[in-house]
């Protein structure tokens, strides 16, 4: 049975990528993660362009803060007007200056922003799932600093040295070595993202090599998903124990090699 309701633009469906698609009622969330400028919107481009349904933090955070809503006002009530443009709206610039060098400003503005980000992620994975998507990614950047990375099937970590990272920030924000630390040093290290990771994407290379690492991952994943949905879907309830199990075991195996890690050093 084909679920009717249709919420996505056909162009990105996932049955693009998984055309044999005959019921869905299970749905795996991918968390897409890396650190700044490691890659992720690169990355899920090319997802996209196969046709995978992605849901972007980075953009919603953008949405939720527009002028009008609860957060916009929260914002200003705890900022102040300075840091709106003439025209009403956030002037990002700023307010990133002020809370890229404040720790206890960024975890105000978190604070604020992050459960609305929430909210509207698992309405738009909701979405997906309603319309009979196979497979959804959560472009999150803050997936491991925020707990997120415990709900999602697997992690997926964009990777590129530090000295790459930074380079291509300051290249793409046209900032200074100095403001884009300040940005980098508001998140986890990237090399200690890896310790969540799945699978990793190694996006050291060049454009080229990027897109046969995001092939062969999503190779994977249509082997993965066609037996893990085949099983849910033959049997609801199995899908169900196999979804815990899978959570219970990440945690498991991550809680190990925090251990193990503590124990060598
Ligand atoms: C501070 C703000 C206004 C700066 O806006 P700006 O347009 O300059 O940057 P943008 O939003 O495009 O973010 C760029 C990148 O910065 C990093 N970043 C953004 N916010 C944070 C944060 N609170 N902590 C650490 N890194 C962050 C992410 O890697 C993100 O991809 C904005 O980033 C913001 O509102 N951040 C809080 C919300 C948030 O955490 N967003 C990230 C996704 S949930
Ligand atoms: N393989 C690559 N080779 C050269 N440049 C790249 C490559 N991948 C990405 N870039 C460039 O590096 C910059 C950062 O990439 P991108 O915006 O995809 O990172 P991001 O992880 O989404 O960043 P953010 O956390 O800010 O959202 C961009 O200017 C992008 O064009």
């Amino acid at each position: 049975m084909h679920r009717v309701i249709t919420f996505t633009n056909a162009r990105y469906h996932s049955s693009h990528f998984f055309p044999n698609r005959d019921s869905v009622d299970t749905i795996p969330v991918l968390g897409l993660t890396g650190g700044i400028a490691t890659g992720k919107s690169a990355v899920s481009a090319l997802l996209k362009q196969h046709g995978i349904p992605v849901v972007d933090a980075d953009e919603i955070a953008r949405e939720v803060v527009l002028p009008g809503t609860r957060a916009y006002g929260q914002i200003i009530d705890v900022f102040g007007h300075e840091i709106l443009q003439p025209d009403g709206r956030l002037d990002r610039p700023k307010l990133g200056a002020i809370v890229f060098n404040d720790e206890s400003k960024r975890k105000k503005l978190n604070a604020i922003v992050h459960p609305a980000v929430k909210r509207a992620m698992v309405w738009q994975v909701t979405k997906y799932w309603l319309s009979g998507e196979r497979v959804c990614v959560l472009d999150v950047p803050l997936l491991i600093e925020s707990g997120i990375w415990n709900w999602v099937g697997k992690v997926v970590v964009v990777y590129c040295s530090a000295e790459i990272q930074l380079q291509r920030l300051m290249k793409r924000d046209n900032s200074t070595r100095e403001a884009a630390m300040s940005r980098l040093n508001a998140q986890l290290p990237i090399t200690e993202k890896l310790e969540y990771a799945d699978n990793v994407i190694d996006n050291s290379g060049g454009p080229q090599e990027l897109e046969q690492q995001v092939d062969s991952f999503l190779r994977r994943l249509q082997r993965d998903v066609g037996w893990s949905w085949r099983v849910s879907w033959l049997i609801p309830p199995l899908g169900l124990l196999s979804a815990f199990s899978m959570l219970l075991w990440k945690r498991i195996r991550r809680f190990r090699r925090t251990s193990r890690r503590r124990g060598v050093s």
